[in-house]
């Protein structure tokens, strides 16, 4: 694709984004877990099953934390892992063993510990994992979720889709003025990543704005400008990828103090004060 032809996927005209702002960031993982385990048991009631596509990053795995400690207690057992379908946005192609590897840490964090089915642990392929380039495994990724899907459409339901935020605005393995940006397949291969490892797999923004509801997670101040930039009405997503993702219901920011820091007041003051 010529990089003179526009990103394929602007944000909505008239989407309004949810913003929610806790006081650091464990807080902020805390609260994020605690909600992710209400949406995915809403998602059962209604549907028997839920599906997340997970991200990597300090703040996507210290949810997963927290969701662990949620599910070890009895009377907050409100999700059944048996019947959650987990999908990553975006993985490094390295060994399966690497510690880079998103899988890892989602298995460590959350996976290992609440037993979700095997076969229900959608990882993308790692790069000792029979394929030799990345677009292979990209490749191979789509086709898995195509097959997941509903006859006739190419992604099956997508509940939450949580995504990190680079302090340069990338999501997934989607970075500003890469190939990625430009990218209408589902499922994308990433080379010359700018963020070590360079070789990775990521959704595209087809895929990712697909999605039921998308979550960015997001703390500290050196990303309050991207966070910023990314929700003035008119940032273009080639140049900070974060700008060009939406959910098809909802579309949630939710930051710390510090990664809200640059926000214009309408997004962070409290509710008007009507006492007297
Ligand atoms: O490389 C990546 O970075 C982002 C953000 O990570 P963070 O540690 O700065 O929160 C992450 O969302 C993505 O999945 C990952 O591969």
């Amino acid at each position: 694709m010529s990089n003179d032809s526009p990103a394929p996927h602007p944000p909505r005209a008239g989407h309004v984004p949810d913003v929610v702002v806790e006081p650091d960031a464990d807080r902020l993982a805390r609260a994020v877990a605690a909600a992710l385990v209400a949406r995915l048991a809403a998602a059962q009631a209604v549907h028997g099953t839920a599906s997340v596509v997970l991200t990597g990053g300090g703040i996507g795995t210290a949810v997963l934390e927290h969701v662990a400690g949620l599910a070890a207690e009895p009377i907050r057992e409100t999700v059944d892992w048996s019947a959650v379908d987990v999908w990553w946005g975006d993985e490094r192609f390295v060994p399966g063993d690497d510690d880079e590897r998103n899988e890892k840490a989602a298995r460590r964090a959350l996976l290992d510990a609440v037993g979700v089915p095997h076969e229900r642990v959608h990882a993308m392929p790692p790069s000792d994992g029979g394929f030799a380039a990345p677009e292979d495994a990209a490749a191979w990724y789509a086709a898995e979720l195509a097959a997941a899907a509903p006859e006739g459409r190419p992604l099956p339901r997508l509940d939450v889709l949580l995504l990190g935020m680079g302090p340069e605005g990338h999501v997934a393995s989607i970075f500003p003025d890469s190939p990625a940006v430009r990218d209408e397949r589902p499922v994308v291969a990433v080379r010359d990543c700018p963020k070590p490892p360079p070789t990775r797999v990521s959704l595209g923004f087809p895929a990712i704005n697909a999605a039921e509801e998308v979550w960015l997670l997001v703390s500290g101040e050196g990303k309050a400008p991207a966070v910023a930039e990314a929700l003035r009405e008119g940032t273009d997503p080639v140049r900070l990828p974060a700008a060009g993702v939406h959910g098809v219901r909802a579309t949630r920011w939710l930051l710390d103090r510090s990664a809200a820091s640059e926000l214009p007041a309408r997004y962070t003051a409290g509710p008007p004060d009507h006492a007297g």
